[in-house]
């Protein structure tokens, strides 16, 4: 359930694994790109989850087509635009969204740096337009390897002061998070903050690397953390922040059923948890469908999606300030 008189938060939303099929079909047409389906119905199976995925990388080869289909600099800003819409529609306060510039630029040869000025244009105007706020969290797709990470990060760090902070993501098993140490420092000297995917397709030890080696303040996913109880203490009294993201996890096969989701665990143990989307397009999901539906499912009751909704603005990045005039802004609702 949601609280209308608590802002409503999405701090973990792919901006680049939510390209709505249709504008995957337009922009197709457009760049005259032969995609597997000519129309929603037939083109669904192929940029959307239907039966749950083997594992991780199964679940991630569902974004491709949506990336596939940015010819050029103004199909990112429009996917922007519309995710600025798309969280508007869903009646979102604030969010971050984050995206690969590497991942968005690499099949047309497009520019990272472009396609980060492109995606900052369009946030803006959109978010100034439909009134959300919103941030951006620019993200090293670690699958693609340790060099080209550093040039994702040269392209994120030209545009430091359109980010709030810088996200490891993809293939953590193939690409353990002790090759990143360098890429982090140079977040950290740029003031950025640090979340990481970590302790989804590995164990409590990827998200203690994350903690002490990358300088991570909160975790996506973060499932694993329920097996290592000095951990569970450790996220609790450091108030290190766990995205959690319900209907993904069972659709990657991270967590078998939502009944065994450590996100209840979590809360009960005071660990700053909060409820999120991840990739809502991808998933066939949005964010009031998990609070709505999936948090009774996965054992949470209303006073523990309340906790959830107050998490995310504790973990939010954004100053004190700025929360207060979240929290006002909703208890004026209604
Ligand atoms: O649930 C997830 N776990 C790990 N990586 C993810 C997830 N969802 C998307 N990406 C990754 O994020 C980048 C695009 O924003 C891509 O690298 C995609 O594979
Ligand atoms: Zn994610």
């Amino acid at each position: 359930m949601i609280n209308p008189n608590l802002p409503l938060l999405d701090l973990h939303r792919h901006l680049d694994g939510n390209v709505r099929a249709t504008t995957i079909l337009e922009l197709g047409r457009q760049f005259n790109l032969a995609l597997p389906a000519s129309d929603v119905e037939g083109l669904r199976p192929h940029v959307q989850v239907m039966d749950n995925a083997p594992d991780l990388m199964s679940f991630l080869a569902k974004l491709d087509w949506g990336v596939k289909v940015l010819g050029d600099y103004d199909a990112c800003r429009r996917i922007a635009i519309e995710n600025v819409e798309d969280a508007k529609a869903q009646g979102i306060d604030y969010t971050e969204l984050r995206f690969s510039p590497y991942y968005m630029a690499m099949n047309h040869n497009l520019h990272p740096q472009g396609v980060v000025e492109a995606v900052v244009d369009g946030i803006k105007s959109a978010s100034r337009a439909l009134g959300v706020k919103v941030n951006l969290i620019g993200i090293m797709s670690r699958t693609f390897g340790v060099e080209k990470c550093i040039a994702e990060l040269d392209a994120i760090l030209a545009h430091k002061e359109d980010m709030v902070a810088v996200d490891l993501a993809g293939d953590e098993i193939g690409f353990p998070g002790e090759w990143f140490e360098p890429h982090f420092k140079r977040v950290r000297d740029a003031y950025l903050g640090v979340t990481v995917h970590a302790g989804e397709a590995k164990g409590a030890e990827s998200i203690w690397q994350a903690i002490e080696q990358l300088g991570a303040t909160r975790i996506g996913h973060g499932v694993n953390a329920i097996h290592d109880p000095k951990l569970m203490d450790f996220l609790r009294d450091k108030r290190i922040g766990i995205e959690s993201c319900l209907t993904s996890n069972i659709q990657t096969s991270t967590v078998k059923t939502l009944d065994s989701h450590p996100l209840k665990r979590f809360l009960d143990h005071d660990i700053l948890a909060c409820i999120n989307t991840d990739d809502p397009a991808v998933e066939g999901i949005e964010l009031r469908h998990e609070f709505e539906n999936v948090a009774a499912l996965a054992g949470l009751s209303a006073s523990d999606c309340d906790k959830a909704q107050r998490n995310a603005l504790e973990i939010a990045f954004l100053s004190a300030d700025e929360k207060q005039a979240l929290l006002t802004l909703a208890s004026a609702r209604r």
